[in-house]
């Protein structure tokens, strides 16, 4: 008999979260003490339960630029390297217990140095965080190896000396980069230059594309900066056509996603949130999972959309009654999608996911 599919039971699953913002997923208890240590004044709440329903209803906004509005709180205690090792430490820790095994956490140099740190002490304070909390969970029984993708926003125009600074932690957990910040009147050519260096440094790379802007966001990522990934890439679907009969027609750029098997990086909650889509039954993914594209689950921002891995995928078993394998499938595709040398990535599928989903459905 398979195991039932309720929350608990999927949180013992073995899952893979390759969209995940550190600044995006602080403990609301957290949050508040780093306040109150650093001086920070400007929190609407100091009772951790009203501070998480803010987070969760201010972020339900319906545009993408309100949405990054609550990041002013979460960024504004994560100035100095305690902070940012706690905060990374506690991220691991709660991905962990969570059933994560391996995860890509993002984060934005640029928005850490307010207080004075340097773009380098910013990454090596959250990677020496993700190491603590990968060995804190490891001793508690839940093991976790966590890598992160460093982000350059883009309104600003630090990307290539973020992009180099992804290229020289390359070999200390830092797996690739990304950029991220309001997208409409921000295309992703503005930073051509960071991603002609990462591709001379055969170094990997995702973009936000496809969230707040349509389809000509998604196809400068690929075609003219050369992204490995698409983070939400939901608009896609503007490019396919349902005849009445259900069978689907593809543009070549939905096809092109299709065909090269373009990972595409899907957070339902925060994009309801934002408007991308309108609930997560009408999500984009149910069609898109149909269809055979690359789907993966992420949470995007665990604090601002109040979910977890467990509770993305169970809300997908709820809306549209997926199965064990159809998770197995999700999880299955984000490892292989994961900015991993192959043959780990292949060991993370044979020896941790694909053992675990089995005895689940035993
Ligand atoms: O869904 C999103 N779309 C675009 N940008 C985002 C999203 N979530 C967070 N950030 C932005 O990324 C920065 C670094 O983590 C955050 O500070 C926020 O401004
Ligand atoms: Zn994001």
């Amino acid at each position: 008999m398979p195991s039932p599919l309720d929350p608990d039971t999927i949180r013992t699953a073995p899952k893979v979260l390759l969209h995940d913002h550190l600044d995006g997923g602080l403990r609301p208890a957290t949050l508040i003490e780093l306040a109150e240590a650093t001086g920070y004044d400007a929190l609407p709440s100091t009772d951790a339960r009203e501070l998480a329903r803010w987070f969760a209803e201010s972020a339900y906004s319906g545009s993408l630029e309100r949405y990054l509005e609550t990041f002013t709180h979460t960024v504004g205690v994560m100035q100095d390297r305690d902070s940012l090792v706690r905060v990374a430490s506690e991220c691991a820790q709660d991905l962990a217990a969570d059933g994560v095994v391996y995860a890509e956490v993002r984060f934005a140099p640029e928005l850490h140095v307010e207080h004075g740190l340097a773009l380098h002490e910013v990454v090596e304070a959250v990677l020496d965080g993700f190491a603590a909390g990968s060995r804190a969970a490891e001793a508690a029984g839940h093991r976790i190896r966590v890598r992160a993708l460093l982000t350059a926003m883009r309104h600003a125009a630090r990307s290539r000396e973020i992009a180099e600074l992804a290229v020289a932690y390359r070999d200390r957990e830092v797996a690739g980069f990304d950029i991220a910040g309001a997208e409409a009147g921000f295309p992703p050519t503005r930073h051509l230059d960071a991603f002609e260096f990462l591709r001379r440094e055969n170094a990997h790379f995702t973009i936000h594309a496809g969230e707040a802007f349509g389809l000509p966001s998604i196809w400068e990522a690929l075609q003219w900066c050369g992204a490995d990934r698409l983070g939400h890439g939901v608009r896609i679907v503007d490019d396919i056509s349902l005849a009445f009969d259900g069978t689907a027609h593809l543009g070549r750029l939905a096809e092109y996603v299709r065909d090269k098997r373009i990972p595409l990086e899907m957070c339902p909650t925060s994009n309801v949130q934002t408007a991308a889509a309108e609930s997560i039954a009408k999500h984009p993914i149910g069609i898109l999972k149909d269809l055979r594209f690359r789907v993966t689950v992420n949470t995007d921002n665990r604090l601002m959309s109040g979910c977890s891995m467990t509770s993305e995928m169970a809300a997908l078993v709820e809306a549209f009654d997926y199965t064990w394998d159809d998770l197995q499938w999700f999880t299955v595709n984000a490892m292989k999608s994961a900015f991993l040398p192959f043959d780990q990535r292949l060991r993370l599928i044979d020896d941790v996911i694909k053992p675990g989903y089995a005895a689940l459905l035993a």
